[in-house]
């Protein structure tokens, strides 16, 4: 059975561990642009030693960003910045992966550290959000976004296909579809979210068009050998986990006929008030189910800190992946302790030779 350090092959790619840099929107890019921010942060992240970076939400479309400040793929403009970055992470040894999404009715907000709400409409960064139906966030909230025409849904999925093909041309290696967290795909699938009439809403199939319609256009132009990805929301936590949870899975199995190679299991966080079991590797109970009914390979996230836990889940056939997120902005090397705690062989030879090197030789 496969150990946290043992390598991975999906399609043409191989990651030469089980340890995922977790997408983390960093809200530090001017019109979407890549700065020496992100050239920092995503080459310390490869550095440390995980097998594959995911760099963050990264918007379709202008109007598909949480806050001003969110990275971007909507201009061939940001391709120069984003392969740059590509480039130093699959420097550093490992393999560059790109999430990118679109927030829809959770778009032009502030970043979380200056509150996280809507932008003020008259506020000139402003603009209005789209969304399957005109359901805010907040409920009673003034903060409306327009229900998408037939024809905002084709453009939209027409930014993703466009949007894939530049992570291509930019030489990302790995793509991940962002259907979680309450953003756009999310509201398509959720009842709560989604009131439409027509054939994007109503029954599971209608509600699951929009994603399924996204991943083929994305598989049309994303290359066949490269790994095709989602994160999505497998359950909500609004009462109904039992149904919420069946019907991913049937989401699923259609996403996987339609090319998916792997799911992200994540969260909806579809509204404000859900009753998610905040904790430790709180996830998991749904990871595994999911790995066994949709015959997709699975990795997930959300407050996995032990090695010896994530190592256990691997070994248990629990996962493919663990996707790491704030454990690595708090250590950026971790896979080196892991690698030292697990008992692993040489565990310096996790990081770059000229770190690797003075930490095996202290006389
Ligand atoms: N781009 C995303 O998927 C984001 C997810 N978040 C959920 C989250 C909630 C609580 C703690 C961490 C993350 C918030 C920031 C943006």
């Amino acid at each position: 059975m496969p150990s946290l350090f043992s390598s991975y092959t999906l399609k043409s790619v191989t990651l030469r561990n089980r340890i995922v840099a977790s997408p983390m929107c960093q809200y530090m890019a001017q019109d979407g642009f890549m700065n020496d921010w992100h050239g920092g942060h995503y080459a310390g992240l490869a550095r440390g030693g995980v097998g594959l970076v995911i760099v963050e939400a990264t918007a379709v479309s202008p109007e598909g960003r949480i806050t001003p400040g969110d990275a971007g793929i909507w201009s061939d403009d940001h391709v120069a910045g984003l392969a740059a970055i590509a480039r130093s992470i699959k420097s550093a040894g490992a393999v560059p992966g790109i999430q990118i999404g679109h927030a829809g009715r959770k778009a032009g907000c502030t970043p979380p550290w200056e509150g996280g709400a809507p932008l003020d409409p008259s506020d000139p960064a402003a603009w209005e959000p789209l969304a399957p139906s005109a359901v805010p966030f907040v409920a009673g909230s003034a903060y409306v976004p327009k229900a998408m025409t037939l024809a905002d849904i084709g453009r939209v999925q027409q930014d993703f296909a466009d949007a894939a093909r530049r992570a291509a041309d930019a030489g990302f290696e790995w793509i991940e579809l962002h259907f979680a967290h309450g953003f756009l795909g999310q509201e398509f699938l959720s009842t709560h979210t989604n009131k439409r009439g027509d054939g994007y809403g109503g029954s599971l199939a209608n509600r699951a068009r929009f994603l399924l319609e996204t991943v083929r256009a994305v598989r049309e132009v994303w290359p066949e050998t490269l790994p095709l990805t989602a994160r999505l929301g497998v359950i909500e936590f609004s009462g109904a986990e039992e149904t919420s949870l069946a019907e991913s899975v049937q989401v699923l199995r259609w996403l996987k006929e339609a090319g998916l190679d792997l799911v992200d299991v994540g969260l909806a966080l579809s509204t404000p008030d859900e009753a998610v079991p905040w904790g430790p590797n709180m996830l998991l109970p749904y990871a595994a189910p999911i790995r066994s009914t949709t015959g997709l390979a699975v990795g997930t996230s959300w407050m996995i800190t032990s090695a010896r836990e994530a190592d256990g889940y691997l070994r248990d056939g629990k996962l493919d992946l663990v996707y790491i997120a704030r454990t690595l902005l708090a250590n950026p090397h971790w896979p080196f302790q892991a690698a030292r705690e697990l008992g692993i062989d040489d565990p310096a030879s996790v990081l770059p030779t000229p770190y690797g090197f003075w930490l095996n030789n202290w006389s």
